[in-house]
Formats: C-alpha cells, structure tokens, sequence
C-alpha cells in the first residue's frame, strides 16, 4: 500500500517541523526521534562515516528515546568491506534494506561497536548517505527492532526524509565543529593564562614575611632600568625575583629572554649569547641572532653568570660596555639596548679573589645586589609555600579539594634544614601527593632519613653548621703540614712572612703532631686573626687568609666561642 501525497506531505512537515523546532540540535533530533518511532520499528538512529584514508567506520553520533550523545569511535574494515561501502558511496544515493545486521559484514560491525549503548541483537537496518553539495555527510542509520522490519513503504518514508536530514546533519556537524573548536581556544586560553602568569611573575610567597626586606629592595627597582643582581642559594627562588622585578619594570610588555648560563656547553657559550652568521663554523648553515639579539629592548635574564667562562666574561663585559653585539663570523655590530637581570648561587667575590671571575664585570653587575635567604632562615613562609604547592599540585593533577596535612608533618618540616631550599619543599610536595593523592600526607617520611639533616639545634648539629665544618676541614687541611711547622718552629702563624715554604722541610726531617682536628682548626683561626689584627673579612682579613667566606668563619667563631679581639 503507498501512501497518499497528503499523507506523504504531512509527514514531511511534521518531521520538518521537528527537526527545526529548536536551536538546540541535540534536542530537536530527540523530538524527531519520538515522531519517527510512530512511523518506523526502531531503536535508535545513528549517523557515521566511513574513512577511506583510514578504511575505518567512524561513528559520530546516536539517537535514542530520549537521549542523544556524540560517540566518536572508529571501527577498522576489512580491505572487503571497506570495497562494498565504497561501492555504496560512489554511486547509491537511496535506500539499502539490511534485513538481519548479522548476515551483513558492516552493519554487524557497527551494532557491535555500538553494544555498550544499543543492546546488540539481530535486527533490520535501513541505511542511506547523506549529501551537502555533492559532499558526503555520512551513512544515515535506522537501527530496527527486530529482524527484516522495514518494508517498502519504510524505504519510501525514509527516502522523503533525506534532503531535510541531509540539512540538519549538516547542522549538527558545524555545530559539533564549534564545539571541539570553543574547547579548543578554552584550552588554548587557559594554557596562555598560565603562561601569562609566569611572564608576570608568579606570586612571590613571603613578601610580607620571611621575604620582606628582599622585596622591599626589589621595589625600589619599579619603574628603574638597573642592572640587577640575584644573590642566594640554589633553589631559592632567585629566578621567581627576577619575574617579579621584570613585572614592575619600565620594560614589563618588552622581550624577557632567559638563559642559564650553567647549562649551555663552554664551546657554546657565544653563539648562544652573540649569535652567528652562516659558515662561521661548521653546521652554521644558517644565520642565527643571539639571546642579546632576541632582548633588544627588552631584558635579558642571565641565571647561574657565575658559571660563564672567563672568556665569555670578556666579551659580555664588552657588550654591556659598548651597547653592541658582533655576531661570531661578522664584523658588523648591532646596536643593542639591553637590560641585564643576573643571578647566581656562587660566592663571585671569592671568585673573583681566585681569579675565576672578572672584577670589572661583577662591578657592573653588582649595581643592585638582591639578597635572597635561604628557606632555613625564612621557615615562618614554609606553610604558605606548603598549601601554595598543594593548590598547584593538585589543579595540575586534577584533584578535588586538598589532602590532609597533620600537623606534626607540619612541626617536622618547620626543623629541617632545607639544603635544597623552596625547590626542595615543592618537590616534596609533589612527591607527596602523586604517591598518596588523598593524603594524609605524612611529608617527614619522604624526607632523608638521617636525622642530622634536621634543624634541631637542641638535639643536633644543623646541615648548615655541618657544611661550615666540612668547608673549614677541607682549607685546614691544607694547611696543616705549615701550621705543625709553625707551632713547632715558635711561630705566631703558619702563613708568617718569611716561614719557609713547603719545599724547604720535609715531612722526614719533622714527623708531624698530632693534635685533635679541633683543636688544630681553633689554633688555625686564632694564628689568622692573630695575622689579621682581628680583621674577619676585606683585604688581608683572616678570612681571606684561612680562604673562608667571612661568613662562615664567623660562623664558625661564634661556634667555638673565638672572639675577634
Ligand atoms: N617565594 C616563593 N613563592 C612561591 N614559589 C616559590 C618561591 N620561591 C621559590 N619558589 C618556587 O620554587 C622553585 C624554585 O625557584 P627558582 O627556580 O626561582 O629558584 P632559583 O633560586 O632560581 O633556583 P636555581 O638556583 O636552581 O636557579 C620554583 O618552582 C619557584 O616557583
């Protein structure tokens, strides 16, 4: 039996005005689903395409009563059935009838791919292609009921429905299009935020505590255009300083270009910084601007500059001095307007006593000195910094709220001595947490286990206090054989103007004393600061005499209750 052309014409219109009854495309392809079941035995609808680069079936999405979702899977074809689906591309544009699913190899694989949303059973598919402008949309699915259920007048019935479907696919593809391209720039977006973030600067933790007087000094610099140098241990956050300085500075919005000068090879050093004209040596089959260049106008962050090799020290001291750069193979200069930014967790004074650092170039570094101290002396920061890494730890991970941190962890933490300073706690945290993401975190027990690691000044020796010791032994017994002779011989200190030298006795002639290593190391001080007049640090001071930072020899002073005089 055919259907008349009113019958014919009124469901068009109806099914028209289902598939157009809503901006939303999801949901005007449910309603059209519970209208097309009173005229169709079926299940669901489903539309997908197939690949002929890939010779995959992809599934794009499903309709059910009452339910719509996008289902992305792609199902691999035989070289077989990849042919027969070609087949049907290339020239059929009505309606295939599959009676049983199973009897026919792409619709088996399809209902099976489909098995964790429609139950899989044999039943009827009837099954056309979906063209925009000769462009193949994909195969339209109407996955039956029951086997061999749809007759003729389905096939007639369906075959009306292809242009409005045709239409709305369309549609709904450009739809999921923009989708995955809003969820693309979102991910861009958040993925520029954070960088954004670290160009500003990241939160500097402590800036009104254990980081006050430092911060208080990088504010001077705002709106200055100052060379800066970074002073403190590894591990500190002396490059966090920099991004903070680099945030208030006249140059905020201006290339900020950052090399460790640590981590580049000393054969490297140059091209790295000057840059290099094609054919200066061999692999330069290119011209390529240095970190200099790529600054103009900007800043240049020179991380780790007490590991810049003297002759790379040369030239960079020329740079800052003339404004201009020579890449290596030419004998153009480039004017260049640069402001430098240095750190480092070296003692360059001490450097620069043993001649491993340009006294010219640290004076022009060291026109604004900025001092960061170490975790060990700032530990009313170590909570913030705490909950700070647990935020980002866990935003990067993806975690829900944050775990527990008992409190004793907390107490634990506060006395140990923290060699490896804010790097050391971060990682700890984030080692906690990637092992235990629900905490409780027991941080202590990730910590080195030998207890003379912790800060305890009641119960033991800090690590700090150990390095002193460990520095002072290491000087000392350098100079043990002279000072034996010294004491042996009467002699007010074993580095005495006009004591002989080391080739003038022999350890034969003499045996040497042996006296306990304290002792030996209180009798040395005393015998420099004798030398000294009681002058620590400076020229000619008992600290440059025993070749100890004054600091350290203070420290150590205070430590066996030596007093200067
Ligand atoms: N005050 C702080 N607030 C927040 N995070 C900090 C702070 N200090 C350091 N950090 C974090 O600790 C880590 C180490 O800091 P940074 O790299 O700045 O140290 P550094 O002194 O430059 O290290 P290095 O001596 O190895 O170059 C970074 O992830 C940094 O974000």
């Amino acid at each position: 039996m055919t259907h008349s052309l009113e019958d014919n014409m009124d469901f068009l219109t109806e099914a028209m005005t289902r598939l157009n009854g809503s901006l939303d495309m999801k949901e005007s392809l449910v309603h059209t689903f519970d209208f097309l079941e009173k005229h169709f035995p079926i299940d669901a609808i489903s539309l997908h395409q197939y690949s002929n680069d890939l010779k995959s079936l992809n599934l794009l999405f499903l309709v059910q009563s009452g339910r719509f979702d996008f289902v992305e899977m792609s199902v691999p074809l035989s070289e077989t059935d990849a042919r027969s689906l070609f087949l049907h591309n290339a020239g059929v544009s009505g309606v295939i009838n599959t009676p049983n699913n199973r009897k026919e190899s792409v619709a088996s694989l399809h209902s099976n791919a489909l098995r964790s949303l429609v139950p899989f059973k044999e039943r009827g598919y009837l099954v056309c292609i979906l063209r925009s402008e000769e462009k193949i949309l994909g195969h339209l699915c109407l996955m039956g009921k029951h086997l061999g259920c749809f007759t003729r007048e389905h096939e007639q019935k369906f075959e009306l429905l292809l242009t409005p479907f045709a239409l709305a696919m369309s549609n709904l593809l450009q739809y999921k299009r923009t989708l995955e391209f809003q969820s693309k720039l979102r991910e861009e977006r958040d993925e520029l935020e954070k960088n954004l973030e670290s160009l500003r600067g990241r939160h500097v933790i402590g800036e009104r505590g254990g980081l006050k007087s430092t911060m208080d000094v990088v504010r001077q610099l705002e709106d200055r255009e100052l060379p800066a140098l970074i002073l403190g241990e590894t591990g500190v956050g002396k490059e966090l300083i920099a991004d903070a300085i680099q945030a208030i500075s006249p140059r905020q919005n201006k290339p900020f270009i950052k090399v460790n000068c640590g981590a580049i090879p000393e054969s490297l050093v140059d091209s790295e910084l000057f840059g290099y004209e094609k054919g200066a040596f061999t692999g330069a089959s290119v011209s390529r601007p240095g970190r200099f260049e790529q600054a103009n106008g900007g800043t240049l962050f020179l991380d780790e500059i007490g590991e810049l090799p003297l002759k790379a020290q040369v030239r960079l001291l020329r740079v800052l001095q003339n404004n201009e750069v020579e890449r290596i193979g030419s004998t153009k200069t480039i004017d260049i307007d640069v402001r430098v930014i240095a750190a480092t967790n070296r003692n360059l004074e001490l450097m620069m006593q043993k001649g491993d650092f340009r006294e010219d170039l640290y004076y022009r570094l060291y026109v604004f000195p900025i001092h960061v101290p170490p975790l060990r002396e700032r530990t009313q920061d170590i909570p913030a910094l705490i909950y700070s890494f647990m935020k980002r730890v866990c935003d990067e991970l993806g975690l829900d709220g944050l775990p527990q941190l008992p409190s004793k962890t907390v107490d634990r933490l506060l006395k140990y001595s923290w060699p490896g300073n804010v790097r050391e706690l971060e990682n700890l945290v984030k080692r906690g947490i990637t092992l235990s993401p629900q905490g409780p975190l027991y941080l202590e027990e990730l910590l080195p286990q030998d207890e003379g690691w912790y800060i305890a000044p009641e119960e033991s020796q800090s690590y700090f206090e150990k390095t002193i010791d460990a520095r002072v032994e290491a000087v000392l017994e350098q100079h043990l054989p002279k000072l034996h002779l010294a004491s042996k011989l009467g002699l007010s200190s074993f580095e005495h103007e006009g004591a002989p030298d080391d080739n003038s006795f022999s350890s034969s002639a003499l045996p040497p004393v042996i006296k306990p290593l304290d002792d030996t190391i209180r009798e040395a001080i005393q015998a420099a600061l004798v030398q000294a007049q009681g002058k620590i640090s400076g020229a000619g001071g008992a600290a440059e005499l025993l070749q100890l930072n004054p600091n350290t020899l203070r420290s150590k002073m205070r430590k066996m209750g030596i007093r200067a005089h």
